[in-house]
């Protein structure tokens, strides 16, 4: 069977690893919160409406600090456990798990001063709570989380701002439906302005989850009882009143001792003449039996749907630990294996825009099919095949004499200026097609996933890969502009056999007078000669020079892009390695936050699977 102590202990444990991973009421969270899951007693009351009071009766014990201003600074997680009769009471702060405290007036002190530790000096409030465990034979298992006061003005040296700061951080925990809020209000006033009421009533309006606590019943005026409050007449909750009679100043003066108190409220109300009849629904211990049973009742209900709420999110967290990686190992091999799989998942990908698969790789074929033979058929031949032309570089090259039979220099000045055209489109081949390359790894940086995380990485990777891509391109362009520069080292000669006779073929006559040979027909059919042979050169060089690209860029693009970097990668030491996977700060901190969480969900996930095999 599922004791008492054991779900509300167990909700404890989980509230304080809810503490230690950051996650409280009314803190700032991007996170779903399992805290404000929990179900949890908050005590909300104005300044002296006996508050304090309340929960010292509660545990039976003298433990709070004390002082005029607003003491409470920050929220207080009391966690009171009961232990056998006889066993010795004592208390310990989450934040100093190592040390027992026997003496009470100790447990003060150091509220005090981890209250001070967060908020300074300055009396601000903070939202980060003190947990504070009491394991005694004189309580029952309960938790409260005491507030700090509702205030209405700002006291010596207080911050002027602290009155709206308190009750902005006391809404923020009774507003959230699974806090149950203890109403303290002091019977000698007027219900109707009772500060814990007017929260309770905004907050919950229905009145389900308020408990009302009327508290100083004995310092009613004469003749005057708190019966219509009492017995829900004045202000209807679904839960009964209690009233409280807790130590007045001079009982605490004297040091009244909690336990003589507790049974000094048990006689009073035993005695009372207005209340007699209401006895055993009044006082602090009854209020607290009260409220652990139904805290347990309440968590008893919940559990499923907190259950819930732990797988989801565990889930949701996982999945999105998965979308940003999993942290990278320490050790300098795990760190290399890990820049070669990102690198290597880059190339995939990059090898994915070539052979396609991805859009890109067509482009390259875009150059060699559209911008290579429109540029081939751009050059300025006409030009530099015009009559006049041909006639200048002709006889230019027979010197003082001019030829004989055939103008063989001629030929060979004319082709060799044309043949020079060529290593303009067939450097701007090589320099287009490592355009299309630079874009494409550009690109493929852009899609590996894997690579988002490092940027470092990334630009290491862009450098190498832009590096390699120049040093293809200057290889590329010297082979072709090295096949431009082998076609004009040795003609084809079977071109120039065929010639005479196409000359004869076409008319051409043997008699016709020496003159002819140098008139302008000569220099025409020399200019047409040329063109043609430039011609087949064209047609060869339209072939060989997306070859020669493809051979230097292309496929060392696809085989070698990072070998070069690779080879250096291996002469890197553990340092470097971790330099080069120097996260972006933003993701690591949210990774950090995710597993942290995710170690909070798991935890309470096994707390609550522990709870389960004890039924
Ligand atoms: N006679 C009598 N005095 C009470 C009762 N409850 C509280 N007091 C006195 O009222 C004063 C304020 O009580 P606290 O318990 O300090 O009230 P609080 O709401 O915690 O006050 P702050 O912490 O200052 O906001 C103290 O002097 C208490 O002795 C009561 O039921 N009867």
């Amino acid at each position: 069977m599922t004791t008492m102590e054991s779900l509300i202990g167990l909700v404890n444990r989980i509230q304080q690893a809810c503490t230690v991973l950051g996650d409280y009421g009314g803190g700032d969270n991007t996170f779903s919160s399992l805290w404000e899951a929990l179900p949890s007693v908050a005590v909300v009351g104005g300044q002296s409406s006996g508050k304090s009071s309340v929960l010292e009766s509660i545990v039976g014990r003298d433990f709070l600090p004390r002082g005029s201003g607003i003491v409470t600074r920050r929220p207080l997680v009391l966690q009171l456990h009961k232990t056998d009769e006889g066993s010795q009471e004592y208390a310990e702060f989450l934040h100093l798990p190592k040390r027992r405290f026997t003496d009470f007036g100790a447990v003060r002190n150091e509220i005090q001063e981890e209250t001070d530790r967060i908020t300074g000096k300055t009396k601000q409030i903070s939202p980060v709570p003190i947990h504070l465990s009491i394991y005694s034979p004189n309580v029952v298992n309960l938790t409260l989380i005491d507030l700090p006061g509702l205030t209405k003005v700002a006291v010596e040296g207080q911050p002027e701002t602290i009155v709206e700061d308190i009750e902005t951080m006391v809404r923020s925990y009774v507003e959230k439906p699974n806090c149950i809020i203890l109403a303290i209000s002091p019977a000698n006033q007027d219900i109707a302005t009772s500060d814990a009421i007017k929260l309770a009533r905004e907050v919950d309006p229905s009145g389900d989850r308020t408990f009302g606590v009327l508290t100083k019943l004995d310092l009613m005026d004469k003749g005057t009882n708190a019966l219509d409050v009492l017995e829900g007449r004045s202000y209807r909750l679904q839960h009964p009143w209690v009233g409280i009679v807790n130590r007045s100043q001079a009982d605490i003066n004297k040091n009244v001792d909690m336990i003589v108190a507790r049974r000094k409220e048990r006689e009073y109300f035993a005695t009372s003449p207005d209340y007699g009849h209401l006895a055993s629904k009044m006082g602090s211990e009854y209020l607290a039996r009260l409220l652990s049973q139904h805290l347990e009742n309440v968590i008893r209900s919940r559990i499923p749907s907190i259950t819930s709420l732990i797988n989801k999110s565990i889930d949701e967290l996982e999945s999105e630990m998965d979308h940003l990686g999993r942290p990278i190992a320490l050790d300098a091999g795990a760190q290399l294996y890990t820049v070669l799989e990102v690198c290597r998942a880059f190339e995939r990908i990059f090898k994915e825009h070539l052979d396609g698969g991805r859009p890109g790789g067509d482009r390259i074929y875009g150059v060699f099919d559209n911008q290579l033979p429109a540029a081939l058929k751009k050059l300025p031949f006409d030009r530099h095949l015009s009559l006049q032309n041909v006639r200048r570089v002709v006889s230019e090259a027979d010197g003082y004499q001019p030829h004989l039979i055939a103008p063989e220099q001629g030929y060979r000045r004319l082709i060799e200026g044309a043949l020079n055209y060529f290593r303009g489109p067939a450097e701007a081949s090589v320099d287009a097609v490592h355009f299309v390359l630079k874009e494409l790894v550009r690109k493929s940086i852009g899609e590996t996933q894997e690579l988002k995380r490092f940027p470092t990485l990334q630009a290491d990777i862009a450098a190498a890969a832009n590096e390699a891509l120049e040093r293809f391109r200057d290889e590329s362009k010297k082979t072709v502009v090295r096949l431009v520069d082998m076609e004009s080292s040795y003609l084809t000669v079977d071109f120039f056999r065929k010639l005479p006779q196409e000359v004869d073929n076409k008319g051409g006559n043997p008699q016709a007078p020496v003159t002819d040979r140098y008139g302008e027909g000569h220099f025409r059919r020399i200019g047409s000669n040329v063109s043609s042979y430039v011609g087949m050169v064209s047609d060869t060089l339209k072939n060989t020079i997306p070859k020669a690209v493809v051979f230097c860029q292309v496929k060392e693009a696809k085989q070698s892009l990072l070998a070069r970097f690779y080879t250096q990668l291996g002469k890197k030491e553990g340092k470097q390695l971790s330099q080069m996977l120097d996260e972006d700060p933003a993701l690591m901190e949210r990774r950090q936050q995710c597993a942290k969480r995710l170690e909070l969900y798991k935890a309470a996930r096994d707390e609550i699977d522990s709870v389960s095999w004890t039924r």
